[in-house]
């Protein structure tokens, strides 16, 4: 579903913030990314959103991509047809998207489905799956923490993207509001079939994956289970 192959990023030429990373992930897995602090799991999800552009690959043969998104490689692509891959088939749960204050909850949850020319109905039932049934009408700032979640994973996931990828979904809430949105989240994402790749710092969010990936200096690595003795 996603390939990396070879992914590298520096932002000061000769210091690489991601060096050599290569993965393949699969349509339906949910995958936490962990990892120390500054060690480049924002601008990994960065690169794979092309919201930022990778290295270019020494020896790499000419079309070869860092990234393949279902086959697509986005190096390939330039920026209309990275925004309409982006928008037909990623669902983004990042800070920097966050739900629209001046729209309806129901608004902002139609948005994905508005942009890809797509029957609006399931904006509808998207925000009843996640708890939200009643509160269609409601603008974003009658919300809570919590509810304002809900609403991004609502509008994430609304056009069955086949990538979801989330920067610290749970990040500001409580413990009991986080595991209430990772088991929506979780069942949402299995729901859709998508893969979901989620960056955190949080053990319970990560416990909730199928699937642990390490990211150090070293580049990416599986762990069986996470550290009790990290932060
Ligand atoms: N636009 C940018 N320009 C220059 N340096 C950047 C830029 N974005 C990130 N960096 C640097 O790249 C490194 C990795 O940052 P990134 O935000 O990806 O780390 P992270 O693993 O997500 O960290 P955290 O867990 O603290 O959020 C940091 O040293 C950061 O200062």
């Amino acid at each position: 579903m996603l390939e990396l192959r070879h992914l590298s990023k520096s932002y000061v030429p000769g210091r690489p913030v991601l060096a050599d990373v290569s993965w393949t992930f699969k349509a339906g897995e949910f995958v936490a990314i962990m990892g120390d602090s500054g060690v480049g799991k924002s601008t990994l999800l960065n690169l794979i959103a092309g919201l930022d552009t990778p290295d270019a690959t020494p020896d790499a043969k000419p079309g070869a991509s860092p990234i393949l998104v279902d086959g697509i490689a986005m190096s390939g692509l330039d920026d209309d047809a990275a925004t309409r891959l982006r928008r037909s088939r990623m669902g983004f749960i990042f800070q920097a998207f966050h739900v629209l204050p001046h729209l309806t909850l129901l608004q902002n949850v139609a948005l994905p489905l508005l942009l890809n020319g797509l029957s609006t109905t399931r904006a509808a039932e998207m925000l009843e799956a996640v708890g939200l049934g009643g509160r269609g009408r409601d603008f974003p700032h009658q919300l809570s923490g919590g509810e304002m979640q809900r609403v991004a994973i609502a509008r994430a996931l609304v056009h069955r993207p086949a990538l979801v990828l989330a920067d610290e979904p749970t990040g500001n809430l409580d413990p009991d509001t986080a595991n209430s949105i990772l088991e929506l989240l979780q069942r949402e994402i299995k729901a859709t079939g998508a893969c979901a790749i989620m960056v955190t710092h949080s053990q319970l969010a990560a416990k909730k994956t199928d699937k642990i990936l390490q990211l150090s200096r070293n580049g990416m690595q599986e762990i069986d289970c996470v550290n009790p003795f990290a932060q």
